[in-house]
């Protein structure tokens, strides 16, 4: 079901010729809380899918959510329809995004989080699977390279069906702050943040650049920009969500358009550049483990893992993380 965007349908047309159906496509979410009902609304603002189900335990939450939601349908760019739902409406479904579980709270760790959320996962993957789900999986709960990793083996889906959301809301942190270091379009500024999406992700400044000119390059010319505020830009990124929670309680407008993003290229056969929590199985010299890594997103999920060649430091930062989430999951997934 997942494969095809549209299907031929046989029946013949007043020209005589097969007529192309688009199939209706089908985004279940589940977890409408902060994360979740930002994502919803994201959803319904850029008209990505035509179908959108929302899921919680607390089912008056979603249940509002979806009443409050389609009293903005006339304000949308394109008609969503929304509703309160099952898990037997995943049956249908083409993308099943997972934002339920715990947050941090103020001083924990995403890492903090393993225990209880892995718990909530057995039994949501369970629910989505009995349901005939036969599609792509996006993840955002924390600690997401650790819970996709969960997803993966309690659906038993293919690999590239499993999609983490990574490092693509701390890349576009990077973005945002060096489009603001420099003053360029933060949509011109190619950089990446790669590893867990938590205190041991790196900056890849191996492959940063800006219009093509390697922002290496463009502080070794000028006098006016420093590696000290590269650092710095840096350390802001990687403790981002410290800040945001320390004021406000939790983040979830940026990882919400990040999950449209990803969801949008997934659901238009995009091909496009994403750094996603990806099963490795030998690239970057790492194997069974889902990890922040640019990847190239289409209809079919992660089509393939992008490999820069990094630099020695680089490929030291990213074994370390690779440690240190695997020495996390091997108790959760040992029994
Ligand atoms: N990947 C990323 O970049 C980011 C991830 N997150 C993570 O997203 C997750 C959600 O965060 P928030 O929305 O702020 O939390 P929240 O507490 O506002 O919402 C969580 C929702 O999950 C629901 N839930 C709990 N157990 C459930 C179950 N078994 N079935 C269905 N629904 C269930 C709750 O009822 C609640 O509505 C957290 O783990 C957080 O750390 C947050 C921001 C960024
Ligand atoms: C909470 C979280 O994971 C973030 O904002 O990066």
């Amino acid at each position: 079901m997942y494969v095809d965007a549209y299907e031929i349908s046989g029946g013949s047309s007043a020209k005589g010729g097969f007529e192309l159906r688009n199939r209706v496509n089908r985004v279940v979410l589940i977890g409408t809380g902060a994360v979740g009902s930002s994502y919803a609304f994201a959803m319904l603002n850029q008209g990505v899918a035509e179908e959108l189900v929302l899921i919680d335990l607390n089912k008056e939450k979603s249940e509002g959510d979806a009443m409050d939601l389609n009293h903005g349908m006339p304000f949308a760019p394109s008609p969503t329809k929304i509703w309160f739902g099952g898990y037997a409406d995943c049956g249908d479904a083409d993308i099943v995004v997972i934002c339920a579980g715990a947050n941090q709270k103020p001083g924990e760790t995403r890492l903090d989080l393993v225990e209880k959320n892995a718990n909530i996962f057995k039994g949501i993957v369970g629910d989505v699977m009995s349901s005939g789900f036969d599609g792509i999986f996006i993840v955002a709960t924390n600690p997401v390279d650790i819970l996709t990793y969960a997803v993966r083996k309690y659906s038993g889906l293919p690999k590239e069906r499993v999609i983490g959301s990574g490092t693509i809301l701390d890349t576009a942190r990077f973005r945002f702050l060096l489009g603001d270091y420099f003053n360029i379009d933060t949509r011109n500024v190619h950089a990446y943040i790669i590893g867990e999406h938590g205190d041991t992700e790196l900056p890849v400044w191996s492959h940063a650049d800006i219009g093509g000119k390697p922002i290496k390059t463009i502080i070794e010319e000028r006098e006016d920009y420093k590696q000290e505020d590269l650092d710095n830009i840096f350390i802001n990124v990687r403790d981002a969500a410290y800040h945001i929670i320390q004021r406000k309680g939790a983040t979830y407008y940026g990882i919400a358009m990040g999950l449209v993003r990803l969801t949008k290229a997934i659901l238009q056969n995009e091909n496009s550049i994403l750094t996603v929590s990806a099963y490795l199985d030998g690239e970057y010299g790492q194997s069974d483990i889902y990890i922040g890594v640019p990847a190239i997103v289409n209809r079919g999920g992660i089509r393939e893992v992008l490999e820069f060649e990094l630099s020695k430091e680089e490929q030291e930062q990213f074994q370390h993380s690779v440690q240190v989430l695997k020495k996390v999951m091997e108790p959760v997934f040992s029994s």
